[in-house]
């Protein structure tokens, strides 16, 4: 199976340079500054699972010619529109695509540009940052892919990715009910957003903060009936799950949106946030702390397109 990784940066470098170290047929589709750097210095991952310096399969953007069996799609919600179209050459009737972004409006917009058949789900976890020299770091051990068919079936392709996947050094899970799994990323994601940087600090820093623990909870809840009105209600435990590590005493954790706005750089205000407030709106949802956090967002990064 020949696998065309979109983007080498903190989730499709990471997942393909271990697929590639494992041996699978992998192709990056890379921008020209990203293709140079990784031609001069190699694609480099730090990581706890052990650091790996590879040189990979590269084609630039504008240069692609034949079609692939697979198509990891790693940009962030921003970039989505240009790479659609970068990428769309790679496209045949059989490919089968795999966004890993977070959120689900860009299932919405790949649906539209490839058509249903083509896309299937993807959940991807990994807290990861490209740092100043151009490497992969890996933040914490998590590490894992989940894929499916939206209507849940055990496909042939599915089962050709899953044993793609498989044995390259990652947890990699084959799941009948992606869609509400990418839900249920979704319901934990948004909040930990909003919650880290609505306040400011990790998940530690908020509970300890006089009434940080009834925000965490306020925007977990909002987020919560939003998903519940518009979209697939997560289980149980997922819940249950969610409100314990985003409500956990002394925890250091934060999205890698919340690491994007430390460092002065872009965010996926829109995709994880906007998106949700749409919805929310659309089935009759208020979600007043919601829109608090949105707002501020759309300031910071009115500023630093303005800048
Ligand atoms: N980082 C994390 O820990 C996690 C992130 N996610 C989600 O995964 C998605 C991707 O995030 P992440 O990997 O962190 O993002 P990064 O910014 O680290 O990487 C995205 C890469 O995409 C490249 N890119 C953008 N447009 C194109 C294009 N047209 N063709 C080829 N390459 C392109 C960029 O390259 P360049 O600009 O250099 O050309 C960049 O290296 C996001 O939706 C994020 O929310 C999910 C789980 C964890
Ligand atoms: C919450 C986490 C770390 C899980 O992968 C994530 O998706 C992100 O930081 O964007």
């Amino acid at each position: 199976m020949r696998l065309l990784v979109v983007g080498a940066g903190a989730t499709g470098g990471y997942f393909g340079a271990r697929l590639a170290a494992a041996g699978r047929d992998v192709t990056f589709l890379l921008r020209p500054g990203r293709a140079a750097q990784i031609r001069a210095d190699g694609l480099r991952i730090v990581s706890p699972h052990g650091d790996l310096t590879m040189a990979p399969e590269i084609v630039e953007t504008g240069k692609l010619s034949g079609h692939y069996d697979a198509i990891l799609l790693s940009v962030k919600a921003f970039s989505l529109a240009p790479a659609l179209e970068d990428l769309a050459p790679a496209v045949g009737p059989d490919t089968m695509i795999m966004p890993v972004l977070n959120g689900m409006k860009h299932v919405d917009a790949l649906k539209r540009r490839f058509g249903s058949k083509a896309i299937i789900g993807g959940v991807c976890r990994i807290a990861g940052t490209i740092d100043a020299q151009g490497r992969i770091v890996q933040l914490s051990p998590m590490q894992s892919l989940t894929y499916g068919e939206f209507d849940g079936t055990a496909s042939a392709r599915m089962q050709a990715l899953d044993a793609l996947m498989q044995g390259a050094g990652f947890e990699a899970r084959l799941s009948a009910a992606i869609e509400r799994e990418m839900w249920e990323k979704w319901l934990f994601l948004a909040s930990l957003c909003a919650i880290t940087c609505l306040m400011r600090g990790t998940i530690g820093e908020v509970v300890a903060a006089p009434g940080g623990l009834a925000v965490a909870n306020g925007l977990l809840d909002e987020i919560l009936a939003i998903i519940r009105a518009a979209g697939v209600p997560p289980g149980e435990a997922a819940v249950a799950g969610a409100r314990s590590m985003l409500t956990a005493e002394g925890s250091n954790l934060t999205p890698s949106l919340y690491r994007d706005l430390q460092n002065g750089s872009s965010i996926e205000a829109d995709q994880i946030i906007g998106d949700l407030l749409v919805r929310g709106e659309a089935a009759g949802v208020a979600a007043p702390l919601l829109a608090a956090v949105y707002a501020q967002m759309s300031i910071y990064q009115a500023r630093l397109t303005a800048a």
